[in-house]
């Protein structure tokens, strides 16, 4: 079943379309996640499902229904933001508790629902203290909470994980997965950060110029990138992309290939080497061949200046930037 639908939407500012006739389809119980460099308008595109931002054309459908012209509120959505918006004044209960106190429920339905979530995400110690006094990666479990007692049709998130220090964040993560999971909900997430996307989602988006360059898993990015752009942007070191005939390969156009696809036993070409990069426990090797610099990965740092053998196990063609079939 399709949860979400965007149909040829596009915002425009400043004369500029920020989104340009994005279509995309969303699935019930997916993990969708926008992906792009910071400017490209994920949040843009965040805030037009939510409503908080009219398209100038296209229109959005949530469960088969047109919300392009309904207010957020009437979209049955959650939504949550980089900073959380929670209530200063407020203590934790009372801020998950807000969404439902507009609703008609008893004051016990609403304290056990409230307790219910709380517990599930390890934050029903803290209900009674005052948000200002909890730890970024709490406030973060109040903002989901808040989100989750609802029971909306479609959770939007941006960036929710950005303000969580690098060690709760792996948790924050595997958090954030697992309840979508059991409580089989239809999340969409913004991010900039890969591992992020990578851990969390079923499908990504990447957002390039107003539309997804390439949507799919990361692997599937990763191993089989639709364009030279995607192949540059997604991995901790960009694709190599050179003239095939600068590898004997009668083709016109580039031919693209990751530092690791490469050989270092098998020495069919020779390059010359000008720097290493130490990333984990790879060494990226820049090497220069002809007037193309190329990087590789290998098992140990080499001397610059030094000859290094290699051939190349897997490659895609490219032509003007695009995989060629
Ligand atoms: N309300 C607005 N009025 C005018 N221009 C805007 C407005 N909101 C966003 N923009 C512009 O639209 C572009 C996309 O912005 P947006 O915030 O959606 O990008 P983003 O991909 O979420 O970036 P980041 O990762 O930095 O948050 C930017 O050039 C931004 O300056």
């Amino acid at each position: 079943m399709i949860k979400l639908e965007l149909d040829s939407v596009t915002k425009i500012y400043n004369k500029r379309a920020v989104i340009d006739k994005l279509s995309l389809q969303v699935r019930d119980n997916e993990f969708f996640v926008i992906l792009g460099p910071s400017g490209e308008g994920k949040s843009t595109l965040l805030r037009l499902i939510a409503g908080i931002e009219k398209p100038d054309s296209g229109k959005i459908y949530i469960d088969s229904k047109d919300v392009t012209d309904l207010p957020p509120n009437k979209r049955n959505i959650a939504m949550v933001f980089q900073s959380y918006a929670l209530y200063p004044n407020k203590n934790v209960f009372e801020n998950i508790a807000f969404p439902l106190k507009m609703s008609k429920l008893s004051k016990q339905e609403i304290s056990k629902r409230v307790t219910e979530i709380a517990e599930r995400l390890g934050i029903k110690d803290i209900l009674e203290k005052p948000v200002t006094k909890i730890s970024g990666g709490q406030q973060q479990r109040v903002a989901l909470a808040r989100a989750l007692v609802r029971d909306p049709s479609l959770f939007l998130m941006d960036e929710p994980l950005s303000n969580i220090d690098p060690r709760t964040r792996f948790s924050a993560i595997k958090l954030l997965k697992s309840i979508q999971k059991e409580y089989k909900k239809t999340f969409i997430l913004v991010t900039h950060n890969h591992a992020e996307a990578a851990t969390l989602a079923d499908r990504i988006g990447v957002l390039h110029k107003g539309k997804f360059e390439q949507i799919g898993s990361y692997t599937e990015l990763y191993e089989r990138p639709a364009t030279r752009w995607i192949g540059e942007f997604i991995g901790d070191v960009p694709m190599n992309f050179i003239d095939a005939k600068v590898f004997n390969i009668d083709f016109n156009g580039e031919i693209g290939f990751r530092p690791e696809w490469v050989s270092l036993e098998d020495k069919v070409f020779e390059c010359e080497v000008e720097s290493t990069e130490v990333i984990g426990d790879s060494y990226y090797v820049s090497c220069r061949i002809g007037e193309n610099q190329i990087v590789v990965r290998a098992e140990r740092q080499y001397e610059i200046g030094e000859k290094l053998g290699f051939s190349i196990k897997k490659y895609y063609k490219y032509i003007e930037g695009k995989l060629a079939e």
